[in-house]
């Protein structure tokens, strides 16, 4: 099989499926990232996806290629390009899909089946199934989205929580198109992994839909933890309590500095976008409530760290811990934590931040800002210390330890995850969010 985009997704899929047992040869147009691959190096960090690279690349299933005729020898091609929020507008930006259909096209041969893995607007599946059957008779197009979480992407990928196969409404190209799928997952699925096997459309807005709840699951937690705010309620045990319900369950519900990544926020928006062309804009407005609340917590900070340092961050000395969208990720894209710190860095605060696996993307991206190797070196006489990704080690850290290093003993804990009675006891002015 072929696995066209290498990104976070397909790079983790396609040494997944090698891993599985299928001939794997991964395509992407930025050598860079095929260059590393093709040495059995991770383009980016995700846990496990080493170990899988190197044991796929030395089994020989799994090679890379910048040269969409690698494909040709394939008989499934998984679409896994980008699709990113488009510069200037809601929508997602769909012409990497485009471009890599285009270019997979004239590899095609009859029986081939095009796997679509994006996140795309719903109705993009049958314009590209209309147009792969066009150009090659006997090849069709499905659409199989994908849930893992970065993080988690090789767990998630190897055994997956459900299966989602949208395929063509002729009944014979169907069946034939699942049987293809039942194959590729063949391995990943035990008897009891849910499978879903529905139309185009409907395989498209489950993946939309799944991230727009999972959106909504955590602006509800954050708008009531604005009221925490201003009645001394505190959001953890409220989340706690309201999560004892099953209907409801406790996870997605941790209030904090809001949602980031390459996919909740663009997806939400993205889903909005395609609802207004659809006519059916009222219907999903209230994503733009969900986006707005997620953005007011970014704010939150910010407005909380300026008034812990009496009003002014001007010239005061803000120790970040933290800066991808969330732990165990190297991704940095939309994240909260980097957001906040170059805001505060544009009042004029002295930042220095630091991540244990983000500070070259986001170096790249703000190479304004200061980046230090550690949080040892980070607090150092820090005015202010604000822990922004719940990484391990922040998690793990000890009031008494960092107390001799910083300058004045203040934290704002964006994610909720320290001990707020064992800081206050070691002397600590603690803020959290949602929580007295
Ligand atoms: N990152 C994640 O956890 C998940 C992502 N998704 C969806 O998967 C898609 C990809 O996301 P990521 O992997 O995060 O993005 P990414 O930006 O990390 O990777 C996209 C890759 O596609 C490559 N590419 C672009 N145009 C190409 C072309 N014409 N031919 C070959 N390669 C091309 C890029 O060079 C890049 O390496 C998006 O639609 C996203 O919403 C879905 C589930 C999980
Ligand atoms: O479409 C995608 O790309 C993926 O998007 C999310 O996965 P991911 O972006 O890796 O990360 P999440 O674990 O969902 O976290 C997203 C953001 O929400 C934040 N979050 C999460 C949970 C929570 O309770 N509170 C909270 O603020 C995290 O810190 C992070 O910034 C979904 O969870 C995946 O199922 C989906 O496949």
């Amino acid at each position: 099989m072929s696995v066209v985009g290498c990104g976070y997704l397909g790079a983790v899929h396609a040494a997944a499926m090698a891993e599985l047992g299928h001939e794997v040869i991964g395509i992407d147009v930025d050598e860079r990232k095929i260059a590393a691959l093709a040495v059995g190096e991770a383009p980016f960090f995700e846990p496990g996806l080493p170990e899988i690279l190197t044991s796929a690349s030395s089994s020989g299933r799994l090679t890379f290629s910048t040269s969409m005729s690698a494909a040709a020898e394939a008989t499934v091609h998984f679409i896994a390009v980008g699709t990113p929020q488009k510069p200037g507008s809601y929508s997602a930006d769909m012409t990497f899909v485009d471009a890599a259909l285009d270019a997979l096209l004239p590899y095609l041969k009859a029986g081939d089946l095009v796997v679509g893995k994006s996140t795309v607007p719903v109705g993009t599946a049958a314009r590209l199934a209309a147009k792969v059957r066009a150009a090659v008779p006997g090849a069709d197009l499905a659409w199989n989205p994908e849930f893992l979480r970065e993080g988690f992407a090789v767990k998630d990928t190897i055994s997956p929580d459900r299966l989602v196969y949208g395929v063509s409404d002729d009944p014979k190209t169907a069946q034939w198109s699942q049987a293809v799928l039942d194959e590729v997952y063949a391995t990943a699925l035990s008897e009891d992994t849910p499978l879903v096997v529905t139309d185009y459309a409907t395989a498209e807005l489950v993946k939309v839909s799944a991230n727009a709840f999972l959106a909504t699951k955590i602006s509800f937690i954050n708008a009531i933890a604005e009221i925490a705010e201003v009645t001394g309620a505190n959001i953890t045990e409220l989340a706690d309590a309201i999560g004892f319900d099953a209907r409801i369950g406790r996870r997605f519900l941790n209030a904090g500095i809001g949602f980031g990544g390459g996919c909740l926020p663009k997806d939400i928006r993205a889903f909005g976008a395609r609802a207004e062309e659809l006519g059916r804009g009222e219907s999903l407005a209230f994503l733009k409530e969900i986006d707005a609340i997620n953005l007011r917590r970014r704010q939150r900070v910010v407005d909380l760290v300026v008034e812990m340092l009496d009003g002014q961050a001007f010239d005061k000395k803000v120790a970040v811990l933290g800066l991808a969208f969330k732990p165990d990720s190297d991704d940095i894209r939309d994240s909260p934590a980097l957001d906040i710190t170059v805001q505060l860095h544009g009042l004029g605060a002295i930042v220095s931040a630091t991540d244990p696996e983000a500070i070259q993307n986001a170096q790249g991206k703000h190479p304004q800002l200061h980046f230090v190797a550690d949080a040892t070196e980070a607090v150092r006489d820090a005015d202010i210390v604000l822990l922004l990704t719940e990484w391990r080690e922040y998690r793990d850290l000890v009031p008494e330890d960092l107390a001799d290093l910083v300058a004045d003993k203040k934290i704002v804990d964006g994610r909720n995850v320290l001990d707020s009675r064992v800081w206050r006891e070691a002397g600590w002015d603690y803020k959290a969010m949602g929580r007295p």
